[in-house]
């Protein structure tokens, strides 16, 4: 059944849904600068987060031979001797190589969950040694750790950067429209986003034990991530309505989702929703998620469209810097001992609701 959807302005829209409940958004046209398209996929936007948290990106104009070549860096760094991996070792500001984890976040180890089967690299924005916020040693603001063997890779993986950089920027206003604030909104606070490449590698999976998983389930922390089309399946998300749903590989189409700061910034109106990864595909699975966020010093406050009389604010406000280091410090095991914000400064106020992070 087709969805009703309000309309941001003008004629309500309708999102084909992929499995009967994922929304494929098209953003073609809104690129394109053609009227009225922003309003249209903003509407589509708004559907996607208030009842799924998750939709399928097309028309997003980012050319596949980035995207392949981009895994295929993925699976070029994997491939190399471990030496060579521990020698770019993650370090406290989240960049870098992270091995198999020796033990499962504590929620999904509540749940009689293993550690996630999956070895990770991460990049951020590249920055200079010479960099004022590198110099000060600012918390997430350090250089990359570049693989010293790999020809083209940093070439690769830059550009890759720098052109999703550039797509999130365009989709904020969608996201601005959709949460009914002008389209300029969060464009400030997404001049310079936090950035985060992530190469993922996951080798097979016992598919019949149900206690270990590629990538336990959670929800992302931030504001958006990006899936470019995998070719090897293995992601699967929550429903609200508490049923797992393999997101299957549509051609051409990132997969998109929100994460707990677009929850927590809406008051709880746009969802963030929990998946995970088994990968029982029979051949190793490489990932290259993205995940675009707001700048460290952006408050997390209340967005004015998302709060009334009958809906006040559940959360207080924060900045967004100290909460991605409380994050990654319960999180990470490599991040566990640096100095982060406590529980009870990050902690959602009373009228949140209880919500479940792995
Ligand atoms: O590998 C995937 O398809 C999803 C990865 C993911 O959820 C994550 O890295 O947060
Ligand atoms: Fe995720």
């Amino acid at each position: 059944m087709q969805p009703t959807i309000q309309p941001v302005s003008g004629r309500p829209v309708a999102p084909p849904l992929i499995g009967g409940e994922i929304p494929l958004i098209d953003v073609s046209a809104y690129l394109a600068g053609v009227p009225g398209a922003a309003e249209k996929a903003a509407a589509e936007l708004r559907y996607a987060f208030e009842n799924v948290g998750f939709y399928y990106l097309a028309g997003h104009g980012v050319p596949q031979k980035l995207i392949d070549d981009t895994y295929e860096a993925a699976a070029r760094f994997h491939a190399q001797p471990m030496e060579a991996k521990l020698a770019v070792k993650v370090d406290e500001h989240n960049i870098g190589y992270m091995p198999i984890a020796q033990k499962a976040p504590p929620n999904a180890a509540a749940q009689g969950k293993k550690p996630s089967q999956n070895e990770a690299y991460f990049l951020r924005r590249e920055r200079a040694a010479d960099d004022p916020d590198v110099i000060s040693g600012r918390r997430f603001h350090a250089p990359n750790k570049w693989p010293a063997e790999l020809p083209g890779f940093r070439e690769t993986t830059l550009e890759y950067i720098a052109t999703l950089e550039k797509l999130c920027q365009k989709l904020v206003k969608l996201y601005a429209l959709a949460l009914d604030l002008p389209e300029t909104f969060f464009d400030a606070c997404f001049a310079k986003p936090h950035m985060i490449l992530r190469m993922s590698r996951y080798p097979q999976i016992d598919g019949t034990d149900e206690t270990v998983e590629s990538l336990v389930p959670h929800t992302d922390s931030g504001f958006m991530t990006l899936l470019p089309p995998n070719k090897v399946q293995g992601l699967s998300i929550l429903l609200p309505d508490g049923r797992w749903m393999d997101a299957p590989g549509i051609e051409d189409a990132f997969v998109v989702n929100g994460g707990d700061i677009l929850h927590r910034w809406s008051n709880e109106r746009f969802l963030s929703t929990p998946h995970r990864v088994r990968n029982v595909s029979g051949q190793i699975r490489y990932a290259i998620p993205f995940f675009c966020d707001p700048d460290h010093d952006t408050m997390i406050e209340c967005l004015p469209s998302c709060q009334s009389a009958e809906r006040p604010a559940k959360y207080p406000p924060i900045k967004f810097g100290d909460y991605a280091l409380w994050f990654a410090a319960q999180r990470y095991g490599h991040m566990a001992k640096v100095q982060a914000p406590s529980e009870a400064e990050i902690a959602p106020g009373e009228r949140a609701t209880s919500r479940w992070q792995a």
